[in-house]
């Protein structure tokens, strides 16, 4: 395979979407309040607006992986996996009207911090902990990716395009705070959509038009009815996707600090709800881009002749990157606007990260031993905190490459495999009052093993049952596909243990979820369950009195399920407490654990 050659336009565009984040970047660092609180560099102020929220919540997980490898999927394997989008509106819902308001209320600044009001120290630490090892492997394979699709399509210098986009990505996010972080993931949005767009446009000129297209790929069969098979192995079901789905969406949008700092930085709960909404949108947007672009590739590339490129033995997600290549050719400014549009979604994920990590770092684990640092300090502090997880980070691409696979699954197994125990613990504590901070340990435990084994498991038998499948139809494409980033064929239905490890990785949010909220109740109601009026004020949702409206107060206060307790009366006067608080002077540092007790001992 030929490198394809950039032109002079090509690095204008690539150079500028560099420039243009780093002055966004420096912009922030110099304006406001110059990032010297940690209120302003972790929370951008607590004054954004919800369309900016909005578009850096749907860049926050829309990285290179989902622009390459969705196409990918959908060129090999058909439209099956849209019907993701139908889990956008309950996934996002669900947080507008239960996480958002609970979280906001409470006035966080960490997701974390939820986990100490409503368990103990020790459930948040390992909340902490949980979403820190996430996000780093997470980051790995967001840096990781566009590098490597840039080295394979233009021969660019590997490792030198890593430290490129990991060292340009630590700088503005470490000096511009989330303020920058947020609007670079807007400019960074728009830039994506454009050279999604742009590559759909050309694919479809050159494959002689939409109607053209439409019949290539529905003879193709790549227009995927509503599949409901019922077998939870099956990777991509209806089922799984669109019910599967929402637990992976709820991990992500519901819970994950990335997200959840960017509601907290909202200037108005309303605000917050607002963005959420907004997303739904916007994600099927991005969503249908990426699927679109695979139907376009598959009408341009499917049965060509063989004889252009013998003997390329290329991974999924490095076909795409050279189909895409091979379209732009020749057109001057598409090929780097593509890059660009790569590279910004990848940036917009590490940013996301880098600054969570941070975040999280610092109001978790160092603030609560040292209770009177100085903000400025803090500050500080917080900065060398986002420097350090770039270089992290780094190393982390390093351990990517050594993996090797399909990255659009390893990536959504990461967020399945430790965003769902996640999700179990926050539901937990949230939907049931009786959980206590045992039940939650424990709980998270057994998720977290359970997940584990069968990621685990997944990974180690996959390799042998996997068998090359070119799309059917293409028997004569000039690619062999390289046998270890396609699925699983199962041949024959596997049984035992091997059937558990070939359950759908869109299962695992759910199951793991589902684990920690039954294990935890479980051990709850043996170790002495929490009482509703025991519980924080405004740490539950009273999801089981809200479900039961119809039942007699009487007996839904014996159920403990009213949500109309002396604790919820209480939390409703706190709440008006922080807004006046909030509204009369500026907040420097958040709530801690230790103004906690003072609020408990002032009501
Ligand atoms: C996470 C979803 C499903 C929705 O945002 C999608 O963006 C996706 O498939 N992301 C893959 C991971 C990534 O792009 O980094
Ligand atoms: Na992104």
């Amino acid at each position: 395979m030929e490198p394809v050659y950039f032109s002079a336009a090509d690095y204008v565009i690539f150079a500028v979407l560099l420039a243009a984040s780093m002055a966004i970047g420096v912009y922030y660092a110099a304006s406001g309040g110059r990032q010297r609180t940690t209120r302003e560099f972790l929370l951008a102020d607590r004054g954004m607006s919800a369309a900016p929220v909005s578009l850096s919540l749907i860049a926050s997980f829309q990285s290179a992986v989902a622009i390459v490898g969705v196409p990918g999927e959908v060129y090999a394997h058909g439209t099956q996996f849209w019907f993701i989008g139908v889990a956008y509106v309950l996934g996002l819902l669900v947080p507008a009207h239960v996480f958002v308001p609970i979280f906001y209320r409470l006035q966080l600044s960490s997701a974390y911090e939820y986990l100490e009001r409503r368990f103990n120290k020790t459930v948040r630490i390992c909340g902490t902990l949980t979403f820190i090892f996430q996000t780093v492997i997470y980051t790995g394979v967001c840096i990781y990716t566009p590098a490597f699709a840039l080295n394979k399509v233009t021969g660019l210098q590997l490792w030198g395009t890593v430290l490129a986009t990991g060292l340009v990505c630590t700088v503005y996010t470490t000096i511009g705070g989330l303020k920058a972080v947020i609007w670079t993931d807007v400019f960074q949005t728009v830039v994506m959509f454009a050279g999604q767009l742009a590559v759909i446009v050309v694919g479809v000129q050159q494959a002689g038009g939409v109607a053209a297209v439409w019949t290539k790929v529905s003879e193709g069969n790549r227009i995927a009815g509503l599949d409901l098979n019922p077998d939870p192995t099956e990777k991509h079901t209806f089922w799984t996707l669109a019910v599967g789905g929402v637990f992976l969406m709820l991990a992500l949008y519901g819970v994950n600090q990335a997200q959840v700092q960017r509601y907290l930085s909202s200037r108005t709960e309303r605000e917050a709800v607002r963005s959420c909404y907004l997303v739904i949108p916007a994600l099927q947007v991005a969503l249908a881009l990426s699927c679109v672009m695979g139907l376009v590739m598959f009408a341009r590339y499917c049965g060509e002749d063989g004889s252009r490129r013998p003997g390329a033995a290329l991974s999924r997600d490095a076909m795409v990157l050279f189909f895409v290549m091979d379209m732009l050719q020749g057109l001057p400014g598409l090929p780097g606007l593509f890059v660009a549009c790569l590279f910004s979604a990848a940036l917009s994920s590490i940013s996301s990260a880098f600054n969570s990590l941070a975040t999280v770092t610092m109001e978790d684990l160092i603030k609560p031993h040292f209770p009177t640092m100085t903000d400025a300090r803090a500050t500080l502090l917080s900065k060398a905190l986002a420097m350090s997880y770039g270089l992290l980070c780094l190393a982390m691409a390093y351990l990517t490459h050594l993996m090797g696979k399909s990255v659009l699954q390893v990536a959504l197994k990461v967020f399945g495999i430790v965003g769902g125990p996640l999700l179990g613990v926050f539901s937990l504590g949230m939907f049931f009052p009786w959980a206590n901070s045992t039940g939650a340990l424990v709980g998270l435990g057994a998720g977290l093993a359970v997940a584990f084994w069968i990621g685990v498991g997944s990974i180690v038998t996959g390799g042998a049952a996997a068998a090359a499948s070119v799309p059917s139809n293409c028997s004569s494409l000039f690619f062999n596909v390289s046998t270890s980033v396609l699925p699983t064929l199962i041949v024959s239905r596997p049984t035992g243990l091997k059937r558990l490890y070939s359950l759908s990785y869109m299962w695992y949010s759910g199951l793991s979820c589902f684990v920690v909220v039954v294990v935890g109740l479980i051990v709850s109601f043996l170790s002495g369950p929490m009482k509703e009026e025991d519980v924080l004020p405004g740490t539950v949702y009273p999801l089981l009195g809200k479900l039961l409206f119809f039942l007699p107060e009487r007996l839904k206060k014996r159920l403990c399920c009213t949500g109309q307790t002396h604790a919820a009366q209480r939390h409703r006067r706190d709440v008006s407490l922080d807004k006046a608080e909030l509204e009369g002077q500026t907040l420097g540092f958040l709530p801690t654990a230790d103004s906690q007790v003072e609020r408990e001992t002032s009501v």
